[in-house]
């Protein structure tokens, strides 16, 4: 059985940034997205890109980015994938796909029914991974990283074309029982390593991927 991938995401700081790669992340998330409590505005973002070693994937979290922001995302950060977490539609992953094609899309898609999983299904082709995450509620600032969960047996017997992850309120204390029910290939965590939004922990870090690898 393959080694289980972390996204410890979120990381605006070079201490929490260096413990996500010291306790095993595969991937490293930053958020460019104004109204989260997570933005990293380009400057930083290039400094804190800089530290992640190669063999660690670097992720950016957009929200219906154009291509501007996503041109300059993609070279301050050197990006090796792109969470959309916003309202694109398939064709906008396939323009942006024909205009950055060495960039990993990835779709977060909003989960609160079993409805909701078979709405992945158009992302299929156009998508390097689907990242299952919570819906948050109609009128939230943020389309994610509000520690909401959904009910993970709604994937218990997801049979998936292509790469996927679980997101969305999974913590150190909850990441084994999460991957025991759901068997996610990747899991992907933001507020639950967290002290208030915003504010990464590296023992929190070190809990979440000690569970998740355990
Ligand atoms: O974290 C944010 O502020 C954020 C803003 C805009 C879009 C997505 C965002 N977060 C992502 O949501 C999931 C779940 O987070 P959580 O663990 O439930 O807090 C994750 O991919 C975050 O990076």
């Amino acid at each position: 059985m393959s080694r289980i991938a972390i996204k410890i995401c979120g990381l605006s700081t070079p201490e929490t940034l260096d413990a996500a790669v010291k306790h095993g992340a595969s991937h490293v998330g930053f958020v460019h997205f104004a109204k989260s409590p997570r933005h990293v505005a380009a400057e930083r973002l290039t400094q804190l890109a800089a530290r992640v070693p190669d063999h660690v994937m670097k992720v950016g979290v957009v929200v219906n980015a154009d291509d501007a922001a996503i041109e300059m995302l993609v070279q301050s950060a050197r990006l090796d994938a792109l969470q959309l977490h916003g309202d694109e539609a398939p064709a906008r992953l396939a323009a942006i796909r024909a205009r950055f094609p060495a960039l990993k899309l990835w779709k977060a898609v909003p989960v609160k029914t079993a409805a909701d999983i078979a709405a992945a299904a158009p992302y299929a082709d156009v998508a390097d991974l689907i990242l299952f995450d919570a819906k948050t509620p109609d009128h939230a600032d943020l389309p994610g990283g509000m520690g909401l969960r959904f009910d993970w047996t709604l994937l218990a017997e997801y049979r998936a074309s292509g790469p996927w992850g679980l997101s969305g309120g999974l913590d150190p204390a909850n990441v084994a029982e999460a991957i025991r029910i759901t068997r996610a290939p990747l899991v992907d965590v933001s507020s639950g390593v967290e002290v208030k939004p915003g504010m990464k922990d590296v023992d929190k870090i070190a809990a979440f991927c000690k569970a998740a690898l355990s």
